[in-house]
């Protein structure tokens, strides 16, 4: 399968777009800016969106992606996301204020947005692909994802601070790939990235020590400011560390 980066950056500006993975054509993994990109049969095509947290970086696309899609869907389009997540987005933006709620719409029975509760460590089958919610430790109720085929599996960690738990999972993975891990601050904004809940080098290089040195390790959200000196600092001469980029596409 294939995972198509739509949007990896920490923030905004020139081609920089936020959190979204394409996973095939019909599964998204967060629904960032990058969301926008995406031609509309490709829009109309997707059937699952599986949240990481309620921040406004990683859902700014899903109120209008809905909108957009509700004329062609025959189904509804199925978001997962922890119950605390739903229920943020449920008060905050689907609340007939800040956006219709479009899980009535176009009418209670039928609404093209359909909610699905995930907890840590449940797993959603789509068609030869496995979905497992891990844990993340961030300033809200946050996940990370792993995605398994036959052929590998690669994880995700979401927006979030140092997370044994994540880890301690990640371990017990068989046939890990790739790990697409947030590196939101340089060292030299340590303090920020503490209060907020992100990773920066100096924090992730001590865990990192216990994942295998096969496994590719790709940077994401990462802030644009300090984009390359984060990179720089968390080279670790053991994996092949990279920066993720928009519209790359990775293998699993
Ligand atoms: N005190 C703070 N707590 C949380 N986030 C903060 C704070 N100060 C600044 N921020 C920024 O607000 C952003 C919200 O989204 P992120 O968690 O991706 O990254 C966060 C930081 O860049």
């Amino acid at each position: 399968m294939q995972l198509r980066v739509l949007g990896c950056s920490g923030g905004i500006g020139g081609v920089a777009r936020t959190t979204s993975f394409l996973l095939g054509d019909r599964v998204l993994v967060d629904a960032g800016t990058g969301v926008g990109d995406l031609p509309l049969d490709a829009l109309c095509g997707i059937d699952h969106v599986f949240l990481t947290h309620a921040h406004f970086d990683h859902i700014a696309c899903l109120p209008m992606l809905l909108d957009t899609v509700i004329g062609a869907r025959r189904q509804p389009v199925t978001v997962h996301a922890l119950p605390e997540t739903i229920a943020t987005l449920q008060v905050h933006v689907f609340n007939w204020q800040l956006w219709p709620d479009f899980s009535v719409i176009p009418d209670a029975d039928n609404g093209v947005l359909r909610w699905a509760p995930i907890a840590v460590g449940e797993s959603c089958d789509l068609d030869g692909l496995r979905m497992t919610a891990l844990p993340a430790q961030h300033t809200v109720p946050a996940l990370g994802y792993l995605f398994e085929t036959a052929d590998g599996a690669m994880a995700f960690s979401g927006d979030s601070a140092d997370c044994p738990a994540f880890w301690g999972a990640l371990g017990r993975v068989e046939r890990l790939r790739a790990l697409i891990i947030e590196t939101a601050f340089s060292n030299r904004e340590a303090g920020l990235a503490r209060v907020s809940q992100h990773y920066a080098p100096e924090t992730l290089l001590p865990a990192l020590a216990r994942i295998d040195p096969s496994v590719d390790v790709w940077l994401t959200h990462l802030k644009p400011l300090d984009a390359s000196c984060i990179v720089a600092e968390a080279r670790n001469g053991v994996h092949r560390i990279a920066a993720l980029n928009g519209g790359q596409t990775l293998d699993f």
